[in-house]
């Protein structure tokens, strides 16, 4: 297994592209408007100085056009600004959002029980989201607040050396508690979509279990519970939130003391002559301008660390390399060699502690029919897995027509091999979309062909519009048994070389089951199956039976070998037959 490696934010530097020409003309269009903005409080020096002090009416007027003509172009700057931020950020936001979810669909299982289906849900909705507000938020002020801030603060130095100390004093004070908030509020952000990911998790678990929790009557537990989790979400959420939201007020405090303190000892400067009223007016209005800056700053950095804490756990997905790599060469079928072969396969779960299953072998050829059977939890859906590549083996070989399955790419090596996983899964569509994951070229004529031998066609020749039928989100519309014949369809319409049935037919009644087994001998005599079932009588008719107990092989051969010489198997046996 290749080492969990940990992600940085540069890893998302590649979903910028296509989009540089905005993120760098955006602060451009910024910086635009924040000279415009610098003139204006010259402007109006000059108009209370020169206007007003000579009661120069054209002159005002000169003066206000001049602003006026400035707002404009710092208007039509910020909205050019604006454009461009929107258009890389979103454009940034959904390249990342295409880019996670393929991931995702090439990690491993083990990966994905790993980080959970829920944190993944979290990463590439609320976690993407807060990244690209983020990058919308850096174009439009990373580089504007700085930029005003020394700008005004040069533009103030220039019309008063002396009165300039008191915002020299401002600053530092306002940039040390800028520090120190962020400091603190950076790695609680991380944590906070940690916490989101728990009322994920509990959500999808709920909703998917809705009907077991009404059935134990567990409303109100789970209530609570969901209540504790969002509590524990909201109460640090409003601690980081608190904490940040010192910076606005405390800024203001600051610079509003700062600028009585210019109110102060500028009007002294002005009663000695050494500043003029309009430059005193300028003076202050380039203190707000630092002031307001300095608060946007604050707002800026707030939003900067938690995209960053965002960018991170994306970027931690993107940094999980897939532990299952494509082989080499596509599948061919081998005539001669055996379908299937374990050589000696030891398979643990990483971070499942024992292993699942000890020292397994056996060997199919085509046609041939293997059935599993064992306890719970003794490991036969754990070889089934090890088939397609879901995990890869421990120790020992898995083959296919004589090769190593690691050998083949998995795209050929899964499309000969047929799963009807334990948990019968449908998506929202119709029956015939459902159908088609196992052949998207499958005519209508296939699809039926599929359905009667999977005891299917019965009830959906009998819903009103056939295989067009709506099928709800995991096929809650239809019963276990009737998903369960579904499923086996959808797998017999890729036309399989091996078919795996996990447990698949332990909703369908025992007439069902057998029609079920008939219909696969006569219909799909070519294929190799593997039948995993509880129920002795799905595969005593099987032409070897594996039995498993504990993850090891405790018995193999057919049904009349191993009743003699397998006590497990014969324990099983007679006690279902009772
Ligand atoms: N994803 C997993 N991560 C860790 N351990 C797992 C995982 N899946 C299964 N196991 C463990 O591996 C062992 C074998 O599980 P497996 O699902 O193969 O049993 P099974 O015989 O198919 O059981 P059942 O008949 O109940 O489906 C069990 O002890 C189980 O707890």
């Amino acid at each position: 297994m290749k080492p969990k490696k940990a992600g940085s934010v540069r890893r998302l530097l590649p979903y910028m592209k296509g989009y540089w020409k905005e993120c760098i003309l955006g602060p451009i269009f910024k910086l635009l408007e924040a000279i415009f903005e610098l003139i204006v409080p010259l402007v109006t020096a000059k108009m209370i100085d020169v206007g007003i002090a000579n009661r120069d009416t054209g002159y005002i007027w000169k003066m206000g056009g001049a602003m006026f003509l400035l707002a404009a172009c710092g208007l039509a700057f910020a909205l050019i600004c604006q454009y461009y931020a929107s258009k890389c950020a979103y454009g940034f936001g959904t390249a990342l959002r295409r880019a996670l979810y393929r991931h995702v669909n090439t990690l491993s299982h083990s990966a994905v029980d790993r980080i959970g289906t829920a944190s993944l849900i979290t990463r590439i909705t609320s976690d993407s989201n807060t990244v690209q507000s983020g990058l919308n938020m850096v174009i439009r002020l990373a580089t504007r607040c700085p930029f005003l801030i020394i700008g005004a603060a040069i533009m103030a130095m220039r019309i008063d050396l002396k009165l300039s100390i008191i915002f020299l004093i401002a600053i530092p004070i306002i940039g040390v508690l800028l520090y120190s908030v962020t400091c603190w509020t950076i790695p609680r952000y991380g944590e906070n979509q940690g916490k989101l990911d728990n009322i994920a998790r509990h959500t999808r678990e709920n909703l998917d279990g809705v009907r077991v929790i009404r059935a134990f009557s567990r409303q109100d537990e789970e209530i609570e519970s969901y209540r504790n989790d969002c509590d524990v979400f909201a109460k640090r959420s409003i601690a980081v939130g608190r904490v940040g939201a010192i910076l606005n007020p405390a800024s203001f405090f600051i610079m509003n003391m700062g600028i009585v303190a210019v109110l102060w000892f500028g009007g002294i400067r002005v009663d000695t002559g050494h500043l003029t009223q309009g430059e005193l007016t300028a003076f202050v209005n380039y203190m707000t301008q630092i002031a307001l800056s300095m608060v946007r700053m604050a707002e800026l950095l707030i939003s900067f660390n938690k995209a960053a804490a965002s960018a991170k756990r994306i970027s931690d997905v993107l940094a999980e390399e897939p532990e299952i790599t494509d082989g080499e060469k596509p599948l061919t079928v081998q005539e001669q060699a055996p379908v299937l072969a374990f050589d000696h396969v030891t398979f643990a779960y990483p971070d499942g502690g024992e292993a699942a299953i000890h020292d397994i072998s056996f060997s199919l050829r085509a046609g041939e029919t293997l059935g599993i059977i064992g306890g719970t939890g003794s490991g036969k859906s754990t070889i089934a897995n090890l088939i397609p590549r879901f995990y890869d083996t421990t120790e020992g070989t898995v083959r296919i027509y004589g090769e190593d399955v690691r050998s083949y790419t998995l795209d050929s090596l899964r499309q000969i091999i047929g799963v009807v996983p334990q948990k019968a899964s449908l998506v929202s569509g119709t029956i015939a979309e459902n159908l088609r994951w196992g052949d998207a070229a499958a005519d209508d004529a296939e699809l039926e062909h599929a359905c009667k031998i999977a005891q299917a066609w019965e009830f959906v020749s009998q819903t009103s519009r056939g295989l067009e039928t709506k099928v709800t989100q995991g096929g809650r519309s239809l019963s276990g048994g009737q998903k369960q014949r579904l499923t086996i369809a959808r797998a017999l319409v890729g036309h399989p070389k091996l078919l795996i049935l996990d447990d698949s037919m332990s909703a369908l009644d025992y007439a069902t089951d057998l029609e079920l087994r008939r219909q696969l001998a006569a219909e799909m005599g070519d294929v190799t199956k593997i039948m995993i079932s509880q129920r002795a009588t799905s595969i005593q008719h099987a032409d070897h039976i594996l039995v498993m107990d504990d993850g090891k092989c405790v018995g193999y051969g057919t049904h009349d070998e191993l009743l003699v010489q397998c006590p497990v198997y014969a324990d099983i046996y007679h006690t279902q037959m009772q």
